[in-house]
């Protein structure tokens, strides 16, 4: 036991006190708030049903309210508040802190306690710092000796003379240690040995320094990490959106970040950490969500199926004219494209109402031409938009006096008619003196809410049939391209075809919603601060450019392994960061390279490592485990084979997954464990949660996730025959915390066979 054990023990048991007797305040407070909250709803409610029909006590009726509504905000905005502190002190009771440094400021000595959220005692003194405050920056950024951390009034230098770390269960010191190093060995040993669960868990008691930077960077507008498989991206992405949350409190909420991840599973698998750290979690979405919200009514092909369909057909004509649609210079085409449209090639479309053409698209084409083209396609478009939504609103005070709108205004009754006019303006009608006004008001009112759907049509410019144009420019495309006019008319075709059935490509998604938007002018959200984008390897230049686009006032952290790519080649991380910067015209660039791997075991990692061609950058994180293991077998016996592994290894371990190439190849497994006595989850790419500690599932969607133990289904030579299938192999292997079983149906692929040294093989059958 260290020496200064029992002191700190003691410290500890004094700040838990304080932490019970805030804590017992708290929810005191927090129970008188709420029942305050009640009273004055109940109130609110009781106060509200009166008197809103009478029009003459309408006015003060609305005063009331509006103070009424005032309460209720203010008191329950103290029950959040707290809420919020019960919440946090919970959190905090049962492990106080995990960290102390001792530091000499100009001959002042102090020590600070370093926690998952700050406490104070009675006069203000900090018990426990927040991870996230600048002077903890000490603790995950400093080697004894001389340190600086960030303050209003600029950097502060100070010596450290002392770092201490905890484990603490239960407000008991289970184990506490010096340490020189940035946060020590022994403490992320200890992390990295626990068993896994279904849930990613919080990283702030053992950040390591290189993460600590890009969880603390607040100044670049283009951050890009790019990190070896289990380096701690994820994790540091997640602690980085909890330490922004903290710094830009006021400014700053988590309905303003949104995180592109890989797949719903991946959503859920990390859920647990933003609340862990008392955080809201930020907003999730995969590329293909967000493109079919973006294209109502049509199915975008997500990431997976377009691999499962790339694994069949593919020629080199037909991958340079998606490799085309997918590059940044897409977008000079699409711009050139929208150039040259003329009234004549601009696809314009028929509004409707009640089944009927209620503008019809030669007289919008009409309207367009007569604008002068020394204005821009963009511009022309919004002025003809204008100028129907002028003939909407004259056709509606043209019908104003009609007898069929009069004789529909007085089959209303009061509550309708209020509804129409909403409250406001239904007092001020009955406060007008002329009677004709109020129904000449309620009149118009009435036919808007009618030709609501050509109101909203123009609004969104469905005028304009921007499938049919997606369909022009691939033509054009087609015509400009020497040699692959014919892929460019056969991609044309299939575009057109898959319209039929409402799906679109993923490689279409982008260039189409950018054709819309530089035509329309619309598309962007500026209310978005940050944007994560999680696997960029698997994102092509194109899309980054939309999402660049469509949340112009963002920053970005993009992070990912090229080396996990399933489609592209990879880049180093210099090229990678000259690329983004320049596509993203950043201002000011970041690039952060992690080579440590911490999930797997050491002979895990040096299996993975010897796959790739460039593997000896990896830097595994000594974590002593058995060698992973290869069977080789036959097609008769494989069954039993996966069989015996998962025996093996369920005895020793929480979670395990069977990792396949395919989701045909998922089910195949399936169907040999039917009569496992255990049960699996079979997993798919439309799943989003993860129920069972056993799982089969094909390994692009175990993208992001990790596991205690892995087999790797089929890694036989006819599976895996080339190259190509290098990332995939490496991306399943790194799954793996503790422990790989390989089994290969025959003989194993060639990128095995010339690692096999890392492997302890045994071969089964003939
Ligand atoms: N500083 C750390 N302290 C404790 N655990 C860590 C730390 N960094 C990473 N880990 C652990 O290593 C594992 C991998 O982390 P994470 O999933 O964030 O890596 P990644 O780079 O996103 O991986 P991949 O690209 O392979 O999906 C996780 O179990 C995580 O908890």
């Amino acid at each position: 036991m260290h020496a200064d054990q029992p002191a700190e023990q003691k410290r500890l048991d004094k700040v838990v006190v304080e932490i019970d007797g805030q804590l017992e305040r708290a929810k005191e407070a927090y129970a008188q708030a709420h029942s305050e909250t009640r009273a004055v709803e109940g109130n609110y409610i009781a106060n509200t049903s009166i008197n809103t029909f009478e029009v003459d006590d309408a006015m003060e009726t609305n005063a009331e309210i509006q103070q009424q509504r005032n309460i209720v905000a203010r008191v329950t905005e103290t029950e959040n508040i707290m809420r919020k502190t019960v919440d946090t002190l919970t959190m905090l009771r049962p492990s106080p802190y995990f960290g102390r440094v001792d530091i000499d400021e100009d001959g002042d000595q102090d020590t600070l306690y370093i926690g998952l959220a700050s406490v104070q005692d009675k006069i203000g003194d900090f018990l426990v710092y927040d991870w996230r405050a600048p002077i903890s920056g000490i603790y995950y950024n400093g080697t004894l000796g001389a340190v600086t951390y960030p303050t209003p009034m600029g950097e502060q230098e100070a010596e450290l003379l002392k770092k201490r770390q905890f484990t603490i269960e239960d407000a008991q010191i289970v184990n506490m240690f010096d340490t020189n190093e940035t946060v020590g060995d022994e403490m992320l040993q200890y992390a990295l040995g626990q068993e896994n669960d279904l849930t990613m868990r919080n990283i702030v008691a053992t950040i390591q320094q290189e993460q600590n930077q890009i969880i603390r960077d607040t100044t670049s507008d283009l951050l890009v990490v790019q990190g070896v498989a289990g380096s701690g991206k994820t994790s540091a992405i997640l602690q980085r959106i909890a330490f922004l949350l903290f710094h830009a409190r006021e400014e700053l909420n988590s309905d303003q970040i949104v995180l592109f991840s890989p797949n719903r599973l991946f959503s859920s698998y990390i859920a647990d950490v933003l609340p862990s750290l008392g955080e809201r979690n930020m907003r999730q979405v995969t590329l293909a969500e967000f493109f079919s919200a973006r294209l109502q009514g049509l199915q975008v092909q997500t990431l997976f199926e377009r691999y499962e369909i790339g694994q069949s057909e593919t020629t080199a004509a037909s991958l340079r004219v998606r490799e085309k649609l997918e590059s940044a210079r897409v977008v000079d085409d699409l711009t050139a494209f929208v150039e040259q449209l003329t009234p004549e090639t601009l696809r314009f479309d028929n509004i409707y109402f009640e089944d009927e053409v209620f503008f019809g698209k030669e007289a919008m084409t009409r309207v367009f031409a007569e604008f002068s083209d020394n204005y821009s396609v963009r511009e022309r478009i919004q002025m003809t938009q204008k100028r129907f939504m002028e003939r909407l609103e004259r056709r509606i005070d043209q019908l104003v006096n009609e007898d069929w709108v009069l004789e529909e205004l007085n089959n209303l009754d009061d509550q309708q008619y209020r509804d129409l006019l909403g409250d406001e303006l239904a007092e001020q009608v009955a406060e007008e003196e002329e009677m004709g006004d109020a129904i000449n008001i309620a009149a118009k009112r009435l036919l808007q809410r009618e030709f609501q759907v050509v109101d909203d049509a123009l609004y969104n410019m469905h005028f304009f049939d921007i499938y049919n144009q997606y369909g022009d420019f691939l033509a054009y495309m087609a015509e400009r391209s020497e040699l692959d006019t014919e892929w460019w008319l056969a991609k044309r075709d299939r575009f057109l075809r898959e319209l039929e059935y409402h799906r679109i490509d993923l490689e279409d998604a982008a260039p189409m919603l950018f054709l819309r938007d530089l035509i329309t002018g619309g598309g962007t959200n500026k209310s978005m601060f940050y944007v994560f984008v999680d696997e960029m390897q698997d994102y092509s230049m194109a899309q980054l450019l939309y999402l660049k686009h469509a949340f112009p006032a963002a920053k970005f952290t993009v992070l990912g392994d090229a080396e996990q790519a399933l489609f592209r080649d990879v880049e180093t991380p210099a090229a990678l960061l000259a690329k983004y910067s320049q596509a993203f015209k950043a201002t000011h660039p970041n690039l952060i390279t992690l080579n440590k791997a911490y999930r797997s075991t050491q002979e895990i990692m040096d299996f993975a490592k010897a796959l790739l061609p460039d593997g000896d950058n990896i830097m595994a994180f000594t974590r002593p485990g058995g060698k992973p293991k290869l069977i080789v077998t036959t097609a008769d016996e494989e069954g039993q084979v996966i069989w015996q592994a998962v025996d093996e290894l369920k005895a020793e371990h929480r979670t395990v997954a069977i990792l396949t190439k395919t989701q045909d190849q998922a089910e195949a497994v399936a169907r040999m464990l039917r009569k496992y006595p255990e049960k699996f989850q079979l997993l798919q790419a439309s799943d989003r949660t993860r129920t069972s500690n056993f799982v089969v599932m094909p390994i692009y969607l175990a993208k992001g996730l990790e596991f205690d133990a892995v087999i790797g289904y089929d890694v036989s030579q006819t599976n895996y025959p080339d190259s190509e299938a290098t990332g995939l192999l490496y991306t399943l292997a790194s799954r793996a915390m503790h422990a790989l079983t390989l089994i290969s149906v025959g003989p194993v692929s060639g990128l095995i066979r010339d690692v096999q040294e890392t492997l302890d093989i045994s071969v089964l059958g003939d």
